[in-house]
C-alpha cells in the first residue's frame, strides 16, 4: 500500500500548525511589551482542567514578552464558604451585600484561597506569579458604594469602588519579570477593608496602568441580547451603544459591562468579555483572529483593514485582519491614556 496519502495528510496538518503560528505574529507585534489585564471570573475557575489551561496561557503570554496582570474573582467560592459557616448573603445589582462578618470571609477566601491556588498553578510552570491584594503596597484605595436597583438606592454594606491605584505596586512586579495576581479587596482612606467586585477592580487597574487590553473571562459566551430569553451573543458594540443598554442589564453582567465601559471610557481601545469555559480562551483571544465573545470598543474608532502577511516557505500567503483600531479624523478624542510607565504618577486618581 502506498504511503502517499498519510504523508499528504501529515503535510497538511503541518501546514495548518505553521499557519496557526504565523497567524499569531501580527498579534505578537501588537502586544509585545504591552500590559494586558485579565479578569479571571469565579464561575470560569471551577474546573481544574480549565484552570491549568489558563495558568499555562498566562505563562505563554509572559514568555512571549506580553505583560499579563491577573485580577481574579471568587464569587462562587465565597458563597460556598459563607454557606458552610452559616452566614447569609445576597446579591443586589450583581454585587454582594457585605456585612463586617461576611467581609472577613471574603478576605479569607479571595486572598488566602483563590489567589493562592492561582499563584500555585501558574508557578507550576515557572516562578512568575506573585499574589497581592488591593491592601498590599497601597495598590487600591476604595470608597464605599451603593447601587441602584429598580430606581431604588441600595446600601450594600462594606462594598467599595476603587478610586485610586498606586500603579508602582504593579509596575515593580512587572519590571522584576513577575505576573501580578490581584485579589479585589481594598481599604478605604481610614484603612477599613471593602469588598470590590473583581470586574470593577480589573477595569480600574487596566485604566490606571494604561493597559493595551482588558479581557474578562467568564462562564457565558459573552453578552447575550435579551437574556435570558435568547442566547444570541452581541459580538461588538461601541461605548455609546453599551451606555444605552446598561439600564436593561441584570445580575453579574451589570458590573462586568460597567467595567468594560469604564475601561474604554478610560482610554483603552477595547475591552472583551470572553467565554472562559473554552480551553485556552485567553490565547485564542490574544493571539488569533478568532473573535469570541463580546467586544466593547471606544467611540469613534474603526477597524484598520486587513493586513497582508507573507508566511514562510511553501505555505500560501494569507491575509490577516489583525483587528487593530484607528481613530477617524472626525471622531472625538478619548480620555488621555499614557502607556509610558515613567509618565505615570505613583498614584493614579480614578474618581
Ligand atoms: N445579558 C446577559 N448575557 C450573559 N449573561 C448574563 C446576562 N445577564 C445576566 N447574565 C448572567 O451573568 C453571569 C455572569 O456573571 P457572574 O456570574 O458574576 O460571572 P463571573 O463569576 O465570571 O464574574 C452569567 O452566568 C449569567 O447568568
Ligand atoms: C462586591 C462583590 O460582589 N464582590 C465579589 C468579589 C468577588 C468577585 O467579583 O468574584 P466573581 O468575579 O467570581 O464574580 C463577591 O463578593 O462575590
Amino acid at each position: 500500500m502506498s504511503n502517499a496519502a498519510p504523508r499528504a495528510l501529515e503535510r497538511l496538518s503541518l501546514i495548518e500548525k505553521a499557519s496557526i503560528l504565523t497567524e499569531a505574529l501580527p498579534w505578537l507585534e501588537t502586544y509585545v511589551g504591552k500590559t494586558v489585564v485579565i479578569k479571571y471570573g469565579g464561575n470560569a475557575m471551577v474546573d481544574e482542567e480549565l484552570k491549568r489551561a489558563f495558568a499555562s496561557d498566562i505563562v505563554f503570554m509572559k514568555r512571549c514578552g506580553v505583560h499579563p496582570v491577573v485580577v481574579h474573582g471568587g464569587g462562587p467560592q465565597i458563597s460556598s464558604m459563607l454557606g458552610r459557616l452559616g452566614i447569609a448573603s445576597e446579591f443586589r445589582g450583581g454585587l454582594r451585600v457585605t456585612t463586617p462578618e461576611a467581609m472577613e470571609v471574603v478576605r479569607m477566601v479571595l486572598v488566602g484561597q483563590v489567589g493562592r491556588d492561582l499563584v500555585g498553578l501558574i508557578n507550576r510552570h515557572s516562578t512568575l506569579a506573585v499574589g497581592l491584594s488591593g491592601e498590599d503596597g497601597g495598590l487600591f484605595t476604595a470608597v464605599r458604594r451603593g447601587t441602584v436597583v429598580d430606581g431604588e438606592e441600595i446600601d450594600l454594606g462594606l462594598v467599595g469602588d476603587v478610586v485610586s491605584v498606586r500603579t508602582e505596586a504593579i509596575r515593580g512586579l512587572i519590571d522584576a519579570g513577575s505576573v501580578p495576581v490581584v485579589a479585589s479587596i481594598a481599604p478605604d482612606a481610614d484603612g477599613v477593608v471593602h469588598n470590590v467586585n473583581a470586574d470593577t477592580a480589573a477595569a480600574a487597574l487596566a485604566v490606571a496602568l494604561g493597559a493595551e487590553r482588558l479581557v474578562v473571562l467568564t462562564d457565558v459566551e459573552g453578552l447575550y441580547r435579551d437574556w435570558p430569553s435568547s442566547t444570541e451573543v452581541i459580538e461588538e458594540l461601541s461605548a455609546s451603544e453599551l451606555r444605552e443598554l446598561m439600564p436593561a442589564l441584570q445580575s453579574g453582567m451589570v458590573p462586568k459591562m460597567e467595567a468594560c465601559l469604564r475601561a474604554v471610557e478610560g482610554g483603552l481601545t477595547r475591552a472583551t468579555v470572553t467565554d472562559g469555559r473554552v480551553p485556552h480562551a485567553l490565547l485564542l483571544e490574544i493571539f488569533t483572529n478568532a473573535g469570541i465573545g463580546t467586544m466593547v470598543t471606544q467611540d469613534g474608532l474603526v477597524r484598520l483593514g486587513s493586513r497582508v502577511f507573507s508566511a514562510a516557505d511553501g505555505i500560501p500567503e494569507h491575509e490577516y485582519g489583525n483587528g487593530e483600531f484607528v481613530r477617524t479624523e472626525a471622531s472625538p478624542q478619548p480620555a488621555p491614556h499614557d502607556p509610558e510607565p515613567s509618565a505615570l504618577d505613583d498614584t493614579a486618581g480614578l474618581s
